[in-house]
């Protein structure tokens, strides 16, 4: 918490040492290129957003960074100087330009994004020409000079200001998103779609705000290179720019805020100031690119954030001292007459089951029997064909995962999921996720709303860890932990959301026997503290020990169902897992 407070801080400090340089003398020189360093910082920050963060390949950096410059030229060759209806005006463009190349791409798939948005860069050219009254078309727009800042015209140290002034802000604005729950969903999704959704967020919803938020400083970079260079001309939007804005977001670190200056700076100081370097750009960022990526996937920020995780060597955060007993609201599920095909294939014939609140219900039944397609309907993965799905009596049936999440449904997967390089506290706060709206004035305004929620996810997720007894791994990186940890970790993050119905799907698979005693006991816990558990599982002897209730399917249907020491004796069973009757697997033989 204390690193956080310091970190805008640190930020103010700096950037009121660099607009102080020209009090003491800054050449105009460097007052330029500092301005430069400004614009590449907004542009690369924009694509750690989208693409450092929530993982999605947004090309369209350089087309709304055109946008932008081209919005203010026409402004100003209109009679309008002011700097910040320029800047107004190049946001609103560049959201809608998000908006327009963002939407068709995410839409069909990640990568069509990628494509789309490179497209985009490819049509400035034409764009410009088709517009060529307003835009010069291939000849461009010059003789823009200073913009005015409430009717004051600014002189070269004033834009110099405004372009530090205008970064520091957008770079508060983005440091105070990555940091709210908006911030945390992108990481999620970045880790993957279907955790995001089974957290509750609306994965194309997300997509959109990431790609349009990602957009706007691009717009702003836009306006100051317009007055920066009093020329705007589609020679400055090219591949080239957009593979150099790649380099350079990469080099900083992609999956970091204060990554985009580091950046934007060695671009601007490095290569931006050999002339000769030109004919040879692409390549060399190309090698660049490479490079990083194969030597240090985060960048310059990411070997900063291990050097000062080593020196720092915190230990645990503090434990959240004499709290009440964790419950968890466990209601009923009912699922009855659902029906699943997939293609020719019959996956479910007609499942119907009711859970009932705290207790442990065992699915089991040999592999294909339909187990994870059914909780995959019941957490909203998939939809059923016919049946119907409650909670609480309240229907889940047809809605998407992201809803039913919200709902109260939490889950785990076959392979834990969990987002890279994010300490174990962050992935169980993760759990909370489902709770609240995003709340982004809250979040970029730091309102007291956004400090409530997260004293109460931090309580929240360091009571269910010490629930877990595993308080003391909270600052360890949870992508790294082992197997078992990372299984025990993903029913701790649910935990922490306290769902009225807890869905585990296969979560022994590769165990041994210390991991299959705290799975058990973890469960157990889960149960006596109120909440719904529903386990599918192969490893039976785990199953009957655990279980309050077991349903065993076959097929595609409810073969048999009661508590485990009627089901352990129901010949049907019993023939099942002998494999007189359906496919024997070693793993699941009867104790
Ligand atoms: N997306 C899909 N497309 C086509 N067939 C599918 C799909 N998902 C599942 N199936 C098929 O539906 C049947 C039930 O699969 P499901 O994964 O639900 O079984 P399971 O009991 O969970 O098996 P396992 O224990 O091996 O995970 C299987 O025959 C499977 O091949």
């Amino acid at each position: 918490m204390k690193s956080l407070a310091r970190t805008p801080a640190l930020a103010l400090t700096g950037f009121a040492v660099v607009a102080l340089l020209p009090q003491f003398g800054l050449a105009d020189y460097w007052q330029r290129q500092i301005i430069l360093v400004a614009i590449y910082t907004l542009i690369c920050s924009g694509l750690n957003l989208s693409f450092g963060y929530a993982g999605e390949l947004a090309l369209g950096q350089v087309a709304v960074f055109a946008s932008g410059a081209y919005v203010s030229a026409i402004l100003y060759n209109h009679g309008h100087t002011d700097i910040l209806l320029a800047f107004g005006a190049a946001v609103a463009v560049a959201a809608v330009a998000g908006l327009v190349s963002g939407l068709p791409g995410l839409r069909l798939s990640k990568w069509s994004l990628a494509l789309v948005s490179f497209f985009f860069v490819l049509l400035i050219p034409g764009l410009v020409t088709i517009f060529e009254s307003e835009t010069g078309g291939s000849m461009g727009l010059s003789g823009i000079m200073s913009p005015t800042l409430f009717g004051q015209e600014l002189d070269a140290t004033g834009l110099y200001l405004t372009a530090i002034a205008a970064t520091l802000v957008w770079m508060l604005v983005f440091r105070n998103l990555i940091v709210s729950r908006f911030g945390r969903f992108l990481r999620v999704l970045a880790a993957g779609p279907t955790l995001a959704r089974s957290l509750g967020g609306s994965v194309y919803q997300l997509r959109i705000q990431a790609y349009v938020i990602g957009a706007l400083p691009a717009g702003l970079a836009g306006v100051l290179y317009t007055y920066l260079t009093g020329f705007v001309s589609p020679e400055a939007f090219t591949l080239e720019v957009l593979i150099a804005v790649l380099a350079a977001t990469v080099v900083g670190g992609a999956n970091s805020v204060w990554g985009a200056p580091v950046g934007a700076a060695i671009l601007v100081l490095g290569p931006l100031q050999a002339h000769s370097f030109e004919l040879y750009s692409t390549a060399i960022y190309g090698v660049f690119l490479l490079v990083v990526g194969a030597v240090f996937s985060g960048g310059l920020a990411g070997i900063a954030r291990r050097v000062t995780r080593r020196l720092r060597a915190t230990g645990p955060p503090a434990p959240p001292g004499d709290q009440p007993a964790l419950t968890i609201p466990g209601e009923r599920l009912v699922v009855s007459g659902v029906r699943k095909r997939f293609a020719g294939l019959t996956a479910l014939s007609g499942v119907d089951m009711t859970i009932e609140p705290g207790t442990v219900t065992a699915v089991i039944g040999p592999n294909g029997a339909g187990k994870t397609t059914l909780l995959n309907i019941v957490s909203g993965l998939l939809p059923a064909d016919e049946g119907h799905v409650e909670l609480a009596g309240r229907p889940l049936t047809g809605l998407p995962a992201h809803q039913v999440s919200r709902l109260g449904v939490g889950r785990t997967f076959q392979t834990p999921i969990v987002p890279d390089h994010m300490p174990v506290l962050e992935v169980v706060e993760c759990g909370r996720l489902r709770h609240r709206g995003i709340g982004f004035p809250q979040a970029v305004l730091r309102l007291p709303g956004f400090y409530r929620i997260r004293r109460e996810d931090r309580a929240a997720a360091l009571a269910a860890l010490s629930f877990a007894g595993l308080e003391h791994l909270a600052s360890d990186d949870a992508s790294a932990l082992p197997l078992g940890t990372r299984r025990l970790l993903e029913v701790v993050r649910s935990v922490a959301g306290r769902p009225n119905v807890l869905l585990l799907d296969e979560p022994a698979a590769g165990l041994d026997d210390d991991g299959l005693r705290e799975l058990g006991q973890l469960i157990r816990a889960t149960r006596d503290a109120g909440g719904t558990v529903v386990l599918v599982e192969h490893n039976v002897p785990f199953v009957m020990d655990v279980a309050d209730h077991v349903f065993v399917m076959e097929l595609g249907t409810v073969i048999a169902g009661g508590p485990p020491e009627v089901v352990r004796t129901d010949q049907r069973v019993i023939d099942t897992y002998l494999g007189r009757r359906g496919q024997h697997s070693d793993e699941v033989s009867l104790p």
